[in-house]
């Protein structure tokens, strides 16, 4: 069946992933509410969304763990029966079905290894460049029962990382881990995006997500409130002036006059984003003979927008 958009053009690369009217529900739970996504190839696409939003679901859907009530899913272009086909070349870290609680940390590697169908014969070497990649070497011949929530974090994302992926879907891949092991992550992440694999990356770590990302997606009870690439959305998001003066009292009462809010921070004034844009604040500085020595536009961080966006949606 063909995709509903259509073909992508032909100077553009199909996207990894896509997703078209996607909707799951549980009962009278609506999960996922119609959402429409491209994971761009080579992106680093970071999934964000308040507790229950429908991440975890969408990512199931997306991976052919959970059967979408309505909508089209396309991964690595493959649909419908030909999903499954996909699979070999996406890793994923998502919660569910975990490793064996008796069997060491290699053991389990070894297990899922034996299942990739691009490994054969030897998996010995595979198997320890995937513990070394995630910095469990030593730990790998202690039984998984013992591991901690951050070592369990750490085996999930070798098995990913067996084989090269062209998709690599980490589901809060930090949660549990320490400092040292969040900044594996991100080394992790860093290499698979040279090496030009698409990453989706659901966390609620914003600060992470603006460090790491390339796009970002944000969810909110079941529905996408936006997706793009992660600067022009920081910068279309972007709030307030900061206006460097001589003579903050008279700018600021310059600036009231002109009808905006200022106020007073670290020596500068800030105009909150409003009616006014740069011109109009310079020249009603000038028209007030205040000095102005730079009016800038304080890029917003992800958290900012993040939680105007979520709170506009309330
Ligand atoms: N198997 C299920 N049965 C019933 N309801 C479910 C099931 N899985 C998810 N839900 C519900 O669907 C909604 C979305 O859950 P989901 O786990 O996808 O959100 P999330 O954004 O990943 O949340 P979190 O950030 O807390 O991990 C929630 O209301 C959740 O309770």
């Amino acid at each position: 069946m063909p995709f509903p958009d259509g073909p992508t053009p032909d100077d553009q690369p199909a996207p990894a992933a896509r997703v078209r009217g996607l909707r799951k529900t549980f009962g009278r739970v609506v999960a996922v509410d119609g959402v429409d996504l491209d994971l761009p190839s080579g992106a680093i696409v970071g999934m964000l969304g308040p507790n229950g939003s429908g991440k975890t679901t969408l990512i199931r859907m997306l991976l052919g763990l959970t059967r979408p009530t309505a909508g089209h899913v396309e991964l690595l272009g493959r649909t419908g029966d030909d999903l499954p086909a996909a699979l070999p070349d996406v890793g994923a870290l998502v919660e569910g079905p975990g490793f064996h609680p008796f069997l060491s940390g290699r053991d389990n590697l070894r297990r899922a290894a034996a299942t990739e169908p691009r490994l054969a014969g030897d998996l010995g070497a595979p198997v320890d460049a995937a513990l070394e990649r995630v910095g469990l070497t030593e730990a790998a011949r202690r039984r998984y029962r013992g591991y901690s929530l951050g070592m369990k974090q750490r085996l999930g994302l070798a098995a990913a990382l067996l084989v090269p992926r062209r998709l690599v879907v980490l589901d809060e891949p930090t949660n549990g881990l320490d400092p040292a092991g969040t900044r594996d992550v991100r080394r992790v992440i860093a290499e698979l995006h040279d090496a030009g694999t698409t990453v989706l990356l659901s966390s609620h770590l914003l600060a992470e997500v603006e460090a790491v990302c390339t796009h970002v997606a944000v969810l909110q009870r079941g529905s996408l409130l936006v997706s793009g690439e992660l600067s022009g959305l920081l910068d279309a998001g972007a709030g307030e002036l900061v206006v460097t003066t001589d003579d903050p009292d008279a700018a600021l009462d310059a600036l009231r006059a002109a009808g905006a809010g200022p106020y007073l921070r670290d020596g500068g004034v800030v105009v909150p984003s409003g009616p006014l844009e740069p011109p109009d604040v310079v020249s009603a500085l000038v028209h007030w003979g205040v000095g102005v020595w730079e009016v800038h536009r304080r890029r917003a961080h992800l958290e900012e927008l993040f939680a105007r966006l979520t709170e506009e949606d309330a």
